[in-house]
């Protein structure tokens, strides 16, 4: 029997109603440490709103949901153990991609690896001293997932990470987020990419339109 201590996330019953109709009706999930779950399902099947909710970020969401024991907020205690990969961060103006990822262990303390290991791990090393929004969008995406994967983090959370992204770079970031959970880390990514579910050994959990 697993241990209730091994839940990162234990969600029951969640429901959403947006513009007047239901978007989540009645969505149980349950991710243990170490899990890698694909939240699947068509356009509009509320992939992103769910991973908003586990993000704590949905107002008016009904039924239980916890994270590492705690419902989920928007708040700096929540942020420390969780990273977030989803809609297109505000670069910082001025800073170069390099600077980007220097950001975050300055902030966080610590790093999961160094800057140039990243930047390599990302093929980000020739862009080191670009802006990023000098970058392509599959550029970009490689620094948001970068800048989610260079800072300790017990939960990851990706919304269509491979969003922008070309085949080859496809089969780093099943390494990379594999790479994750081996070091203890859980992820929970909404995606179509079926080859990526596959390379990760994902559990799908398919989301049918409410
Ligand atoms: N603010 C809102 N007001 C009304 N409806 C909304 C709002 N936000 C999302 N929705 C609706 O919720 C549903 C789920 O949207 P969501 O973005 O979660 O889907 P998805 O499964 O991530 O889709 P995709 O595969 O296209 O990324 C959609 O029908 C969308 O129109």
């Amino acid at each position: 029997m697993r241990r209730a201590s091994e839940a990162v996330i234990e969600a029951v019953d969640v429901r959403l109603d947006l513009g007047g109709g239901p978007v989540l009706a009645g969505v149980d999930l349950r991710v243990d440490r170490g899990d890698i779950v694909a939240v699947l399902g068509e356009n509009g099947s509320g992939k992103s709103t769910l991973l908003r909710c586990l993000a704590g970020l949905q107002p008016g969401v009904s039924g239980e949901i916890r994270v590492f024991q705690r419902p989920p907020v928007d708040a700096a205690w929540f942020w420390r153990d969780v990273a977030c990969v989803a809609d297109e961060p505000a670069w910082y103006p001025g800073l170069t991609v390099r600077e980007h990822l220097e950001m975050m262990p300055a902030v966080h303390g610590e790093a999961r690896m160094r800057v140039d290991a990243a930047l390599d791990a990302f093929g980000l090393t020739k862009r080191a001293d670009m802006a990023p929004l000098a970058m392509s969008t599959g550029q970009r995406q490689r620094l948001s997932m970068a800048m989610a994967m260079i800072r300790p983090s017990r939960l990851l959370l990706l919304d269509e990470p491979e969003r922008g992204l070309d085949p080859a770079f496809r089969e780093r970031l099943a390494a990379a987020v594999t790479g994750y959970t081996a070091e203890g880390g859980t992820v929970v990514m909404a995606t179509h990419d079926l080859p990526l579910v596959e390379a990760t050994g994902a559990r799908p959990v398919t989301l049918e339109a409410a």
